[in-house]
């Protein structure tokens, strides 16, 4: 009698995708995170490494918030790309992935009111939608995590400066392209510029970018389109949470918020990924719940759904069997896994994260230091 082979276990997270132009070997995201070790706001070669090491053949990697002007940043040592020599520094970056197979997506943003005097390049006011403070009464945060520092009051963005950030954001997008990326992806999600404008809890203007909801969108919607005239929609993503309330940014109707951009993202024919964060988890019995609150924005978007938030490799594979989105982004698992999508085929163990160093600037340690699977088989068989 021939030898049967038992049949192999579909993972679907392992499960090839096609995602506009690029083959994707498997469904498991590198999500945006900050990591504050770019010193000078300009990345540096330990970036190549910690990249590298998570980047994989038909993988997508996003790269973490990614300052689009001088007034973009808000917490210690994070890149930009609005100069020349940031474009310079991405491109070994950009490299060392692509000698990988990855496919990598730059996460473009200005962090807004999200920031205090001391990181502004004239020591004057961040500037906001409003000249609200962020409330820590109100899912915000009083201080940074790491210095201390407490957010300042900003100052409100007048009507006629707001096409200049637009062409920042044009601008980086352009030259996220020059340093090799593949794509962009607009940071509209956690409570950063964009999001101070969408949502009703942060705008409380009475010109043509505050009121009713497809004026708050406005300024989203001109960077969308500035950013697709620039690099073409097949190149250009977003992120969008608009169930989250971080950094006191929350929206009365998140529903309608959430539906109303998908339509504007539809309106591009070829967009290539809409990328949305859960809810916040809820504890149902006692154990952590992820809400899946996404679904309407799934089935009205016409491109890729990427969901993010709490999954781990159970629910993952859950939620793409089921056809609850196309891909899913993994941060504190990947941070702390570089080898994630390996882990994930095989049903291996986990590394478990460090918080304490998640935004401390250390080149190494907390960064490339997290080991491999192999390097656990090569220490165990030692010490046994
Ligand atoms: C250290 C750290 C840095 C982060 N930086 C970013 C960022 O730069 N941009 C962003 O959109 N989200 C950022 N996030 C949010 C993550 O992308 C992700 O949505 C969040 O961690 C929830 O997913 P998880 O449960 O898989 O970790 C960050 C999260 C962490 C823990």
């Amino acid at each position: 009698m021939a030898h049967q082979e038992a049949p192999k276990e579909v993972i679907p997270l392992m499960t090839p995708y096609k995602m506009g132009q690029f083959e994707l070997s498997h469904r498991v995201v590198l999500a945006p995170l900050t990591r504050c070790r770019s010193y000078g706001n300009v990345p540096q070669p330990h970036a190549a490494v910690y990249y590298s090491q998570r980047a994989t053949k038909g993988g997508l990697l996003i790269a973490e918030a990614t300052g689009v002007s001088a007034t973009a940043q808000g917490y210690p040592q994070t890149p930009g790309i609005w100069t020349q020599e940031q474009v310079e520094a991405w491109k070994p970056i950009v490299d060392a992935v692509h000698r990988k197979g990855g496919i990598f997506f730059c996460q473009i943003w200005h962090v807004g009111r999200v920031s205090n005097n001391g990181f502004q390049p004239d020591g004057q006011a961040p500037i906001s939608s409003t000249d609200k403070q962020i409330s820590p009464d109100r899912g915000g945060p009083r201080r940074f995590p790491q210095s201390g520092m407490v957010y300042s009051k900003p100052r409100r963005l007048r009507t006629e400066e707001i096409a200049g950030i637009v062409d920042d954001f044009r601008r980086a997008a352009r030259n996220a392209i020059e340093a090799g990326f593949d794509g962009v992806e607009i940071h509209g999600a956690h409570g950063y510029l964009l999001e101070q404008f969408m949502k009703d809890s942060s705008n409380d203007r009475t010109d043509e970018y505050g009121g009713s909801l497809e004026n708050r969108c406005r300024f989203a919607v001109e960077v969308i389109d500035a950013i697709v005239c620039e690099v073409g929609a097949h190149r250009v993503g977003i992120r969008l949470s608009p169930f989250v309330d971080f950094m006191d940014c929350v929206d009365s109707d998140p529903v309608a918020l959430g539906n109303y951009m998908i339509q504007q993202l539809n309106k591009h024919e070829g967009f290539i990924y809409c990328h949305m964060v859960e809810p916040r988890m809820a504890i149902v019995d006692g154990r952590r719940q992820i809400p899946h609150r996404l679904l309407p924005f799934r089935k009205a978007f016409n491109g890729t759904f990427i969901a993010a938030g709490g999954y781990d490799r159970e629910e993952g594979n859950k939620v793409v069997a089921e056809g609850y989105t196309d891909l899913v982004a993994y941060g504190r698992l990947f941070l702390a896994n570089p080898d994630l999508p390996r882990r994930f085929e095989l049903g291996a163990p986990l590394n478990k994260y460090d918080r304490s160093t998640f935004y401390t600037q250390d080149p190494i340690v907390g960064y490339t230091d997290y080991p491999f699977l192999e390097e656990d088989i090569n220490k165990s068989a030692i010490e046994a």
